[in-house]
């Protein structure tokens, strides 16, 4: 691909026309009774018609055939271990950590779409509300074939291997350490070289946005310009038996049309796809004492209707100083009326420095006491509290949600990941209580 151009913001309006057809762009209105070029004007709608206009989100998409020219759907039997049945196993409301989840061997081709793991999850996109949490295994591109979800956003979160992103709306790269948003419905199809794992978070309810930031002022956390949406870029080409995959209610289904659905001349819009390098995330910490909520390091949040609280929130633990003094520095022991489903990107996460491995996970459900194991928490008490730089080489990251998660069969048994000894890495914790105030 190259080196891509990109156009930068969050939720901005933007205009992008391919350079080889210059004037694409219809000026002045968004249905010119002839498009330019014998182009199609297409509208993709991501929030309803009668949003308010601070939420509204569509695109104007000229393309050289309109996405109506496929066959009917049917039912595919793509990814096996894709389901939003959370009723495959019986609720466990333990600590759940996974090792590193097995990429297929090279004897067996997968692409993105067939890769496709459901973790975890809960409700239901029929009533547009929930979540579901992926993982993505594979090691082959994607073949005359592309992508979308009529259920939720995907925020794709690389671990391993990069992704080499075809949207309606351009090509991106998307690296382990950045992510991308692709929002319901675009249509995407992904290459990859050699073995390829990572997350995705797909939430039903509505998209993704910054997070407010309070006292925090008009910058910091993620900077709105540090996002970056591909430029138009068009494929003119007759693929006999292209295939459409549909992800809907839960299941794929597949139409095939003999183009190119990556057509689109010309776009406008702010309804979009978009990539994001969480090396960018300005930190902000404590800097005198105690230890702040991780809320502190939430890069994009899907609200609900309550306010302040997320469907889900993407956080992520950066590189860091930490500087507190007369401080327990870690994460603090806790239980939280919140789901959070962590993974680690690279390095070793702070709080648990063995067992949670790069492209494996944990999940800490709602109200299950977790926090340092026993190495994490003798090391920081007695820790000299010198300025440290944490997190070097590292970042981990989570899921954060408001509604309780059940785990999938595949999630709990198929994927023969699930660590049934987390638990003793706190079992060792020692009673330290003593008559002395001063320990
Ligand atoms: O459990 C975790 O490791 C995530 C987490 C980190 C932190 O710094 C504070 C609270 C929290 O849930
Ligand atoms: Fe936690």
């Amino acid at each position: 691909m190259g080196d891509l151009k990109y156009l930068c913001g969050f939720g901005s309006e933007f205009t992008s026309e391919d350079p080889r057809r210059p004037g694409s762009l219809p000026e002045g209105q968004n249905n010119p009774q002839r498009c330019p070029y014998g182009l199609y004007a297409e509208q993709v709608s991501g929030t309803a018609f009668t949003a308010p206009r601070h939420e509204n989100k569509r695109s104007w998409l000229y393309r050289i055939r309109p996405s109506v020219i496929h066959k009917p759907f049917q039912k595919l039997d793509g990814a096996k271990y894709l389901t939003h049945n959370w009723d495959e196993q019986e609720p466990d409301p333990n600590q759940s950590r996974w090792l590193p989840f097995d990429i297929p061997p090279p004897s067996q081709s997968v692409d993105f779409v067939s890769g496709l793991h459901t973790v975890c999850g809960a409700g239901d996109p029929r009533s547009r509300h929930g979540l579901a949490i992926h993982v993505y295994l594979c090691n082959a591109s994607m073949d005359k074939s592309a992508f979308y979800s009529s259920d939720g956003d995907l925020l794709i979160v690389p671990q391993q291997g990069t992704l080499k992103i075809t949207t309606e709306f351009g090509l991106m790269e998307v690296a382990p350490n950045e992510i991308a948003v692709i929002q319901l419905g675009m249509r995407f199809s992904v290459n990859v070289e050699g073995p390829t794992r990572g997350y995705i978070l797909e939430v039903f309810d509505g998209h993704f946005k910054l997070p407010d930031l309070g006292p925090i002022g008009a910058n910091g956390l993620a900077n709105p310009r540090d996002f970056l949406t591909p430029v138009a870029r068009y494929f003119d080409e007759e693929i006999p038996g292209f295939k459409i995959v549909n992800k809907y209610q839960g299941s794929l289904f597949v139409a095939e049309q003999n183009h190119s659905p990556f057509d689109v001349v010309a776009w406008h819009g702010n309804y979009v796809p978009y990539k994001y390098d969480l090396s960018k995330f300005m930190v902000i910490n404590s800097v005198l004492y105690d230890h702040c909520d991780p809320s502190i390091f939430t890069v994009l949040t899907c609200p609900s209707t309550r306010p302040g609280v997320a469907i889900a929130d993407f956080v992520i633990f950066p590189p860091r100083w930490t500087v507190t003094e007369h401080t327990f520095r870690p994460p603090y022991y806790h239980r939280n009326c919140m789901s959070e489903f962590m993974g680690l990107i690279l390095g070793a996460y702070e709080a648990k420095e063995g067992g949670f491995l790069p492209g494996g996970a944990s999940l800490h459900s709602m109200m299950t006491p977790h926090g340092p194991d026993d190495k994490c928490f003798e090391g920081a008490s007695k820790a000299e509290l010198v300025p440290q730089k944490i997190a070097v080489n590292t970042q981990a990251f989570m899921f954060e949600s408001s509604l309780s998660l059940a785990i999938t069969k595949w999630g709990a048994e198929t994927c023969q990941k699930l660590d049934a000894k987390y638990y003793e890495c706190w079992q060792n914790l020692p009673k330290l209580f003593s008559e002395n105030v001063n320990v």
